[in-house]
């Protein structure tokens, strides 16, 4: 079985980060490890607290998780700050991580900061060059350029964002109207379509669709299929999303498909 960490931050609600990720990986039949960098308190309505760990303890998290049972793959989800994000990079550096998907978390559904301001500069300089593949949704992609969202520049913004050094770029289209994912390699501009579903229900989506991306680069795909299929698993997700959990945007549900199946 496949082994794929995710580093990231704990959803106390668990419809995104690490909670999001486990069920993702599950859905995609590999083995999720995690390395917990901060944790909040946070419900489908919003952000109530954050408290970030001190960057070692991601760092032990990771080197006891890879000694021992090694990484075919790894996700960065909500880092929160420049010192460990930092961490994280001097980590996957060190222990050579291979298929790195950075997934730059900024700002959750609910509207909620999870990513402090100045840690921009240490995602572009430090994280992203060891990444296979960065998944800004179009919000954080004009973010991270420090510009106005155009939906018109999409193609600009991922070749400008894939300069900073990862493979390539995948900006989701959760928020847009196509509705497709855009995948730069460096060479051709790729639209991921497929069904845009209306549901309300899509809080932890991208932490899903990044942790699934992650999952099919360790199976051995390369990055349009393992993008397709990301695709796929998120917006199933989005589609089962549990409405009935929670008061604000509920939760998405990787495996409501498959238990779908299963009880029939
Ligand atoms: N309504 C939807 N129908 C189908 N697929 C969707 C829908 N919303 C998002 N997706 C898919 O889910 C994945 C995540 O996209 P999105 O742009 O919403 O990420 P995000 O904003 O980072 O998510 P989050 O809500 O967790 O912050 C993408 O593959 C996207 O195409
Ligand atoms: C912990 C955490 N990670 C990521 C997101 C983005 O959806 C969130 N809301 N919370």
């Amino acid at each position: 079985m496949k082994r794929v960490m995710s580093i990231a931050t704990s959803d106390s609600g668990a419809g995104a980060g690490i909670q999001a990720d486990l069920k993702a990986f599950l859905r995609c039949g590999v083995y999720g490890t995690t390395a917990l960098v901060a944790i909040t308190a946070q419900n489908t309505v919003g952000v109530r607290s954050i408290f970030p760990f001190p960057p070692r303890v991601a760092v032990d998290q990771i080197e006891a998780v890879v000694e021992d049972i090694g990484a075919d793959a790894a996700k960065t989800g909500m880092l929160f700050n420049a010192e460990i994000i930092s961490a994280v990079a001097g980590a996957v550096r060190r222990l050579g991580i291979p298929n790195l998907v950075v997934d730059p978390v900024m700002v959750a559904e609910s509207g909620a900061k999870l990513l402090k301001d100045e840690a921009v500069a240490t995602y572009k300089q430090e994280l992203f060059p060891l990444a296979a593949v960065i998944t800004p949704n179009i919000n954080e992609a004009f973010a991270l350029l420090g510009a106005e969202v155009d939906e018109g520049r999409v193609r600009e913004a991922a070749a400008e964002l894939r300069s900073f050094g990862s493979g390539a770029v995948i900006i989701t289209g959760g928020h847009t109207a196509s509705g497709a994912d855009l995948l730069y390699d460096g060479e051709r501009f790729l639209e991921i379509e497929g069904p845009t579903y209306g549901s309300e229900n899509t809080h932890g989506a991208g932490c899903t669709h990044s942790a699934a991306l992650a999952s099919f680069l360790a199976r051995g795909l390369g990055l349009e299929e393992a993008a397709r299929r990301a695709r796929e698993v998120a917006s199933e997700a989005v589609r089962y999303g549990l409405g009935e959990i929670g008061s604000g945007a509920g939760p998405v549900h990787a495996l409501g498909a498959v238990l779908e199946r299963v009880e029939a």
